[in-house]
């Protein structure tokens, strides 16, 4: 009760009160719980890994946007019972509106894409990497924040839009050391679950309700999937077929169930065609069980997995023809991806492909003399203005603390300003690798 007196918030009493004992605040120095810091080491692995989305997304030929991460909550409010929206990190704004932190990215781009209009022509390729957020009880101890990597196409309903960006991922896959034996992509449509439910007269609109609950095989009891199958309104007998579909193992046999007309398995049937015009057959293989879990896709959806079974899905995504048109905005399809920034790094860490990222500057500039730290700070000028690095020692330290740095820093060369050098417009230079040590006049410095 103390606590709650002394905070005057009717929070958890065993919170302690900040400890005041010294009259400063000691504060909690972690980051939030489930968040992380990107102290240099960690900055350099992420910068590596976005550069590379970035090369990748670019090569396609892709354009860079961005979006706030607080959107409304209104473009995450789905009927469809999707894990994503019972974790959302939503709250009421000062001016009372209802706002969330962002889940993902694909409902940002579809309010741009409308707000855009016709300004910007079809078919729209843009990528974006951002921040991801959820709200999770922390007893599963996962992580609250992921940065993702989205890549989109919108306006084009051919299945060449999906072979397109599938290719980009191989791609991107490659780049980084990772082979089709490392990790494959799992490949289906839900228009196989569509044709399905329609022969039972299931309402479309609990097609994304089928779908959220499908994607939950093998996560929870089949039974609780039975459940809400029967709460989707599907018969037993309906059910019963579904997951039997959904246990094929091969296209053919898929053909077999629904029939060579359908779009599920012409959308298919072409999609493999194209991975052998690409070269990535070896990467795909068709598997029924994949539905994802947003309740928007309509179409092709496909997950990229590691072949040793270890690992969450490294990256997911699929057509979502309807998404637009629920916004309000026209009927136009659209089709994308989505990988995170977490899981990519546990298999690089397990297959060793973490690559050595170093600090580096080329050049450690400092002064020999206590009067000459402004000529330090004027040669550390000439040089940056020729575009090299300067890390400039900015007060007076003795040598061995210089060397030391310099080390650290992993510096290429020491610049010295002494007082009898810089008398003669000179200063020293000390490549550090050879030891090699020269004097060279400030203007031909290079
Ligand atoms: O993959 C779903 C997701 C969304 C937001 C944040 C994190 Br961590 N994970």
């Amino acid at each position: 009760l103390q606590n709650v007196l002394r905070s005057g918030r009717s929070g958890s009493l065993s919170a302690p009160p900040p400890d005041r004992s010294n009259g400063a605040l000691k504060i909690d120095v972690n980051p939030p719980k489930g968040t992380r810091d990107f102290p240099p080491e960690d900055m350099r692995l992420r910068n590596w890994l976005f550069q590379n989305f970035r090369e990748v997304s670019q090569l396609y030929g892709f354009e860079e946007v961005d979006f706030p991460v607080l959107e409304s909550e209104a473009l995450y409010i789905r009927k469809a019972g999707e894990e994503i929206k019972d974790q959302l990190y939503c709250f009421e704004d000062r001016g009372n509106r209802r706002v969330a932190l962002r889940p993902e990215l694909t409902p940002s781009l579809a309010r741009l894409v409308i707000q855009k209009g016709k300004s910007v022509p079809l078919p729209i390729k843009w990528f974006t990497i951002g921040q991801c957020w959820r709200y999770e009880r922390m007893t599963r101890g996962r992580r609250r924040e992921h940065y993702q990597w989205n890549m989109d196409t919108v306006g084009v309903p051919e299945i060449t839009a999906e072979a397109e960006l599938i290719s980009a991922i191989v791609t991107f896959f490659k780049r980084i050391g990772i082979t089709s034996s490392d990790v494959g992509f799992k490949i289906s449509s839900r228009k196989v679950l569509q044709e399905v439910l329609r022969c039972y007269s299931v309402p479309e609109n609990m097609f994304g309700k089928v779908c959220v609950a499908i994607d939950k095989l093998e996560k929870i009891p089949i039974d609780d999937i039975k459940e809400e199958l029967r709460s989707a309104e599907l018969s037993e007998e309906a059910s019963e077929e579904l997951l039997q579909v959904l246990s094929v193992k091969s296209l053919d046999k898929l053909e077999d169930k629904l029939g060579a007309a359908g779009e599920a398995v012409t959308d298919l049937k072409r999609l493999f065609s194209l991975a052998e015009e690409y070269g990535y057959s070896e990467w795909i293989q068709f598997d029924a069980s994949v539905v994802r879990g947003l309740a928007y896709y309509t179409g092709i959806v496909f997950e990229g997995f590691d072949r040793g079974g270890k690992l969450r899905a490294i990256c997911g995504g699929g057509r979502y023809d309807r998404l637009l048109s629920t916004f309000g905005g026209d009927d136009i399809p659209a089709c994308g991806f989505g990988f995170g920034d977490a899981v990519i790094v546990e298999l690089l860490k397990d297959k060793g492909l973490i690559p050595e990222l170093t600090h580096q500057v080329e050049n450690i500039v400092c002064s020999l003399d206590k009067d000459l730290q402004q000529a330090a700070a004027a040669v550390a000028n000439i040089l940056r203005g020729k575009g090299q690095s300067v890390d400039l020692v900015l007060e007076y330290k003795p040598l061995k603390w210089v060397f030391k740095r310099a080390s650290r820093v992993n510096a290429r060369r020491l610049i010295l300003v002494g007082d009898a050098e810089w008398q003669k417009g000179m200063v020293g230079v000390k490549v550090l690798s050879s030891g090699e040590q020269f004097e060279v006049k400030i203007d031909e410095l290079e």
